[in-house]
């Protein structure tokens, strides 16, 4: 009998490697066809393109699942400038592989099927059943820039992360690679660099080559071990807006680190610890208002806690996906070997003031 969510796990591969296809086409495009959402941050038709495609094989797949998706039809439903070329990109990006295309089957139709297929990622999500949660392009700064992204696929059933599948077109294939020196402005999807990390709930985590056809061998990642404090870094956002860089300087500091953090934009973060080139990825609310968005963490969470990992908040708790759309009733993250993050989460209290 093949395991439990078998198909859900290559279908979610193969949806994210097809969709990377297209992120790199944009990714090396000067225009980048963005715009501004309502909340002032970016997006472009790489995200858009990527998030139609990845629907697509849903569909196709498991018409019945709900999915929680980042971006929305809305803005190209009045701009077809914006949408003309979307539809290129989405009309033309195949698997080279037939067998894995067909795989995937269903595709997107036409422009009004285009608008359709981006709205079914509006589901709120919730404690029932099964939800997929969408990032077609995590990261989109760090796109913009010319740094790290990921395309982040997850499915949740009743509330709890089962899949998780992150693609990371511009992070060294090779696990053992040094973190610090793979990032950075300059990092391209060029030879050896792509890399698709995946989890399955009980069955742990895998990296493989981010491929054009169909999927490359796996092998299994775990978290590196930390004994020594001193030699562990931090893993945080590139964004000061995103994550308190002041506050974690201070945890560092307490924790006896020594080596400056490493900056990265999107869930690239969660993999590069799995896999163990980084250490500790650590979220430090910014604003008592902002809300985390599940499409930013369900599959980077899994992929940690497959690979030796403890992901909870700055409280303490699990990251609870079961609430809606957003993390409501997390605040922050701290991903870690499960031999530390206790520590960590008590030195991130005592700076927080939360003890
Ligand atoms: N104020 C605030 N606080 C915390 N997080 C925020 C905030 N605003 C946005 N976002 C979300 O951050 C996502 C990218 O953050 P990252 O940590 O990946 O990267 S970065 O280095 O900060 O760019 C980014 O994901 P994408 O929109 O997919 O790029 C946002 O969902
Ligand atoms: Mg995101
Ligand atoms: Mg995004
Ligand atoms: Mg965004």
């Amino acid at each position: 009998m093949a395991s439990p969510y078998a198909r859900e796990l290559e279908i979610a591969q193969l949806a994210v490697q097809r969709a990377a296809i297209l992120t790199k086409r944009v990714f090396h495009e000067k225009a980048k066809g963005t715009v501004s959402k309502d909340d002032a941050s970016p997006v472009t038709i790489g995200d858009f393109g990527a998030q139609a495609l990845i629907i697509a094989a849903l569909r196709a797949n498991f018409p019945g699942d709900a999915i929680v998706a980042e971006e929305e039809a809305a803005q190209l439903r009045s701009d077809d400038k914006l949408r003309e070329p979307i539809w290129g990109l989405v009309r033309d990006t195949k698997l080279e592989d037939d067998a894995a295309e067909r795989l995937l089957g269903g595709g997107v139709k036409d422009v009004d099927d285009l608008l359709e297929v981006l709205d079914l990622g509006r589901s709120p999500g919730g404690r029932k059943g099964r939800v997929w949660t969408i990032d077609p392009i995590d990261g989109t700064k760090g796109f913009l820039r010319g740094g790290q992204y990921a395309l982040a696929l997850a499915l949740l059933e009743d509330g709890d992360v089962k899949v998780g599948v992150l693609g990371c077109p511009n992070l060294p294939v090779d696990d053992e690679a040094p973190l610090a020196a793979d990032i950075g402005a300059n990092q391209t999807d060029a030879e050896g660099r792509g890399v698709i990390f995946s989890a399955v709930v009980g069955q742990g985590a895998t990296s493989r080559p981010l491929g054009t056809g169909g999927l490359a061998q796996g092998k299994r990642i775990k978290m590196k071990e930390v004994t020594d404090m001193a030699s562990a870094s931090f893993c945080e956002s590139v964004e000061s807006c995103h994550s308190n860089q002041s506050e974690a300087a201070q945890i560092a500091q307490r924790l006896g680190i020594t080596k400056p953090s490493v900056r990265m934009d999107s869930q690239a973060k969660y993999g590069s610890i799995a896999r163990g080139a980084g250490d500790i990825y650590l979220r430090l609310p910014t604003s008592k208002t902002y809300q985390e968005k599940i499409w930013d963490h369900a599959a980077g969470d899994l992929i940690v806690r497959e690979a030796g990992g403890q992901v909870t908040d700055t409280k303490g708790q699990r990251l609870d996906f079961g609430v809606g759309r957003t993390l409501a009733t997390n605040s922050g993250v701290i991903a870690a070997p499960a031999a530390v993050h206790g520590r960590v989460l008590e030195v991130v209290q005592e700076v927080l003031g939360l003890k």
